[in-house]
């Protein structure tokens, strides 16, 4: 991050009222005297408030910083505002390196980074002392009127009906969160992998025909993560939802994408990126509420669950069930797309990343071929199963290295509740924003030799060290607020990449800007990842 810091010495150059205003040689006539005195009063009186500000903005900076390493003066205002604006992963990385704790401030919000493992597990399992929150536009995409509110003013619990759960904290977040778990056992990912596999290949046939006709390498940025959100949709909603439902809800998402930056206008005008994200969220609201309705008729016939709204209706109808209680379609259809804001970025990230660290390790490509051919039985038509991805070690080793080599998510902002000691040196102020990073963690050369370079076969010996120390793989985050789609999304990712690799072969056109990452929201191959698909054998 590039530092651009005032000069301190020009507060001294700001004139001294002794000084000022200089003596002017001409006469000013008699009726403006009054005003002028007037006027000049005001304009010391402002001066001398707005000095005091900045003196005062400056001293409860570096109060709060204390010792921590860190701009010794803050930006007037706008802190590192323009950091925030265009981040770069040279930037994050240089704060990150810079102490396993250390100070910034935007816009008069105190941050403390947290780069340790240490630290971030901390953050992350102390939740008396914080709580996750997000940046403004994603309170406002995510309806204001009901998950803020949840976390902020003690409502009775009844009034909660229409708010999105899973950010809520304490013990209703944990009680919300364990009947939500029951979306992700594994029954029900017995029932979403059949539909993944249906999705995937649909996607991945399309992918070769285009290429087929163009004979050109093709960006997979975007297809990808319309395979995503055609993935997740139909797992979440099954046959609730129309074709054309799910091309209009991908097609707006990406205003949804856009809007999550950590500054936004704030006011959501029509125009603003919030303002075309909210509009995205209605649309996609309306079509997943409808889908809940007709998931909780399709139950009511006594029909088998076909996809998670139907497993979850199913869960609910249980008497023995102890969560039982009634969920508006709405309320279901708010579920759903938290769901959805929470995965789409973050599996299109996993995802492209995965096809380009196969496409460029073509020794890792072929061990993860050999391994199909086994476990597929030479049948490579053969759709997969959960039973058949538990015999595929290789797979997930690759998986799980590619993410940890470009982690998805490098941070998460929480917010600090009260002062919270965090160290034996060091304690965040009340409402700082404290905010774990990952990334350290995932690129410890003392847990991951060679941190930088792409080696699934570390996953491969128990004994090894990077499975010695699960803690430090914190990808998915710690504690009560730890990742409920974990298994759901590392099975998606390896089952398309698994169906990818027996169905094509895929060449990977590197450009100089193949290696640099891009962050919208999460972080992606600058040039999109461009990849050259052929039937596989048919080169
Ligand atoms: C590669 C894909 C994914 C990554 C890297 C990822 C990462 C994360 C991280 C870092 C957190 C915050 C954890 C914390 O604060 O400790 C999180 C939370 C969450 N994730 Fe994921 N996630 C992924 C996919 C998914 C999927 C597929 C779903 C759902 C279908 C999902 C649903 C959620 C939810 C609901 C939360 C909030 C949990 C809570 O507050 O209790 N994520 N995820």
């Amino acid at each position: 991050m590039t530092v651009n810091l005032r000069d301190p010495s020009m507060s001294a150059a700001i004139p001294s009222s002794t000084s000022y205003p200089p003596v002017y040689n001409f006469s000013v006539p008699s009726f403006l005297t009054l005003a002028q005195g007037k006027s000049a009063t005001w304009l010391y009186t402002t001066a001398a408030i707005v000095l005091a500000l900045l003196v005062l903005e400056q001293s409860v900076y570096r109060y709060k910083k204390r010792h921590l390493p860190g701009a010794r003066w803050t930006i007037p205002l706008i802190g590192k505002f323009a950091d925030s604006v265009s981040p770069s992963m040279d930037g994050y990385i240089k704060q990150w390196n810079s102490g396993a704790l250390s100070a910034v401030s935007v816009f008069n919000i105190f941050i403390v980074m947290a780069s340790s493992n240490e630290f971030s597990r901390k953050i992350l399992n102390s939740p008396s002392y914080a709580e996750p929150c997000l940046v403004h536009s994603a309170k406002q995409v995510l309806r204001p009127d009901n998950w803020y509110v949840a976390i902020n003013s003690p409502l009775p619990h009844n009034n909660l009906a229409s708010r999105v759960r899973v950010f809520l904290t304490g013990k209703e977040h944990l009680s919300y969160r364990r009947g939500l778990n029951s979306l992700f056992t594994h029954r029900a990912l017995g029932i979403y992998v059949n539909i993944q596999e249906v999705i995937a290949r649909k996607h991945l046939v399309n992918w070769l025909d285009t290429a087929i006709k163009t004979k050109e390498a093709q960006p997979i940025m975007m297809i990808a993560r319309y395979m995503n959100m055609d993935t997740s949709l139909r797992v979440f909603c099954g046959k609730h939802i129309s074709e054309e439902a799910a091309l209009e809800i991908n097609d707006k998402y990406w205003a949804i994408t856009l809007a999550l930056e950590l500054v936004n206008f704030p006011f959501a005008f029509p125009g603003t990126k919030v303002y075309k994200a909210i509009q995205a969220r209605k649309a996609a609201l309306h079509y997943l509420e409808l889908a809940a309705n007709r998931s909780k008729k399709a139950m009511a016939t006594g029909a088998e669950p076909e996809c998670m709204l139907d497993e979850w209706v199913q869960v609910l109808k249980d008497p023995s069930y102890k969560g039982r209680r009634e969920f508006t379609d709405l309320e279901m259809a708010m579920v759903l797309f938290s769901f959805l804001f929470a995965s789409q970025d973050a599996m299109s990230s996993g995802l492209i990343y995965a096809f380009q660290h196969l496409s460029d390790h073509a020794d890792i490509l072929a061990k993860v071929r050999a391994e199909q051919d086994v476990v597929r039985q030479g049948n490579l038509e053969k759709p997969l199963t959960l039973e058949m991805l538990d015999q595929m070690p290789y797979l997930y080793a690759v998986v799980k290295e590619s993410m940890r080599v470009k982690p998805p998510v490098t941070m998460v902002p929480y917010k600090a509740t009260k002062a919270f000691p965090i160290s034996d040196d060091y304690t965040v102020p009340a409402n700082s924003i404290v905010i774990p990073s990952f990334y350290n963690s995932l690129h410890d050369p003392s847990i991951y030799p060679e941190p930088e370079k792409f080696n699934p076969e570390r996953w491969l010996d128990p004994a090894g060290s990077a499975n010695q120390n699960p803690k430090n793989y914190i990808l998915f985050g710690s504690g009560p607020h730890r990742c409920i789609g974990v298994e759901y999304a590392m099975m998606n990712i390896a089952l398309v990449i698994a169906t990818a690799a027996v169905m094509m072969d895929f060449e990977h056109e590197i450009t100089p800007q193949s290696n640099e990452v891009e962050i919208i929201a999460t972080l992606f191959p600058k040039d999109g990842c461009r990849l050259k698909f052929t039937p596989r054998n048919q080169q």
